[in-house]
């Protein structure tokens, strides 16, 4: 082509890709196989060597796992797919009218779909040049958001033609997201048929290994429970919940919090604001197992409080956090 042909560019539109962990197609073992080899291969989320560890996630993990899983999935699956895919997309629905036409608000997952690439491209195509990457994970964690990062920057060392990446910080002591949990948690509390003598904030554990490492995680964590306590005016417990493999994982953990406070036979509120979205590890994991645990440990009163999801106040926090980070780039 000569240089006098190539079509005029056109304007540049500006993107914001909400990205989240990911989850099955379906709630059968085949699917879960696919995503859990996916996602139990990312050297970010199993640190052990890969000629170790591929072995025991090929042989007895993926061979035992999916079918558990599966089973768990199909309890909390509804007819518009997995909880997290069905939240995720309400949340980029719902961000996309908040923003308005000048912004193209999409999604993706970090392990199966949407792929990361793939929306990155979508976006591209749509005219977008500037790209707010948004990892929906208040907590860093290398696990977590440092792979998201590291998956879009990868799409991109494919491209000819790059778009410009912004990342949305991690916001576990921003007011947006501390007034947001504030609003839904006293909302929660308020339409409990009793009055919980324990609070819990119930975060995804990781093994306590990251934390020696420098991993940030367990403080952010630690941070967002303190400020929403100061903001309730209650103690609010931190749990971890999830442990995955023999190695020591973060404490307390969650199962063992609920069993604790269960033979002392207290009335619980739990919930869990280190997830933006409802998800198997709150639904079935908190919800269900959580709550079998509990009564059956002695227990008086259990309520789940759910996530921000795509609640008004949970949207409103979304906006503000990425309004911030489009400022003087439009
Ligand atoms: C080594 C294993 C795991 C680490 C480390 C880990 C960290 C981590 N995970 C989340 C958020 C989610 N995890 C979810 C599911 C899930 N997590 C693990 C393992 C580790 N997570 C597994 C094996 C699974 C799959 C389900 C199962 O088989 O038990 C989910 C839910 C996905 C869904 O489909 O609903 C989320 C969300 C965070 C935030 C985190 C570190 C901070
Ligand atoms: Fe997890
Ligand atoms: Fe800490």
């Amino acid at each position: 082509m000569r240089t006098g042909d190539h079509p005029a560019i056109p304007e540049a539109r500006t993107g914001v890709l909400l990205v989240n962990l990911g989850t099955p197609d379906a709630p059968t073992a085949s699917a879960v196989r696919r995503y859990l080899a996916q996602f139990l291969s990312d050297r970010r989320v199993v640190e052990i060597p890969a000629l170790l560890w591929q072995p025991i996630l090929r042989g007895v993990i993926l061979t035992v796992r999916p079918r558990k899983s599966a089973h768990a999935y199909a309890q909390v699956w509804t007819e518009q797919g997995s909880p997290l895919a069905a939240i995720t997309k309400r949340q980029t629905e719902a961000l996309q009218r908040l923003m308005g036409d000048d912004v193209r608000v999409a999604h993706a997952m970090r392990y199966g779909q949407p792929e990361i690439g793939s929306a990155i491209d979508a976006l591209m195509a749509g005219g977008c040049r500037r790209i707010l990457v948004a990892p929906l994970y208040p907590q860093y964690c290398a696990a977590t958001t440092a792979t998201v990062v590291d998956a879009a920057n990868a799409h991109l060392a494919t491209l000819r033609w790059q778009p410009t990446l912004r990342f949305l910080p991690p916001y576990p002591d921003d007011a947006a997201y501390i007034e947001a949990l504030q609003a839904s948690l006293e909302q929660g509390l308020e339409a409990l048929d009793f009055v919980p003598d324990a609070i819990i904030a119930s975060f995804h554990g990781m093994p306590e290994r990251t934390l020696r490492l420098g991993d940030p995680y367990h403080c952010q964590c630690r941070k967002t429970a303190r400020l929403l306590s100061e903001a309730i005016g209650r103690p609010v417990e931190v749990a971890f919940q999830s442990r995955f493999g023999r190695a020591k994982w973060l404490e307390p953990a969650t199962d063992v919090t609920l069993e604790r406070l269960g033979r002392e036979g207290r009335s619980v509120a739990i919930f869990a604001p280190g997830f933006a979205a409802d998800c198997l590890e709150t639904l079935e994991e908190i919800a269900i197992r959580g709550r079998e645990q509990f009564v059956a440990a002695g227990g008086r009163n259990f309520a789940y409080l759910p996530c921000l999801n795509d609640s008004a106040p949970g949207m409103a926090m979304l906006e503000t956090l990425v309004r911030r980070e489009l400022a003087g780039w439009r």
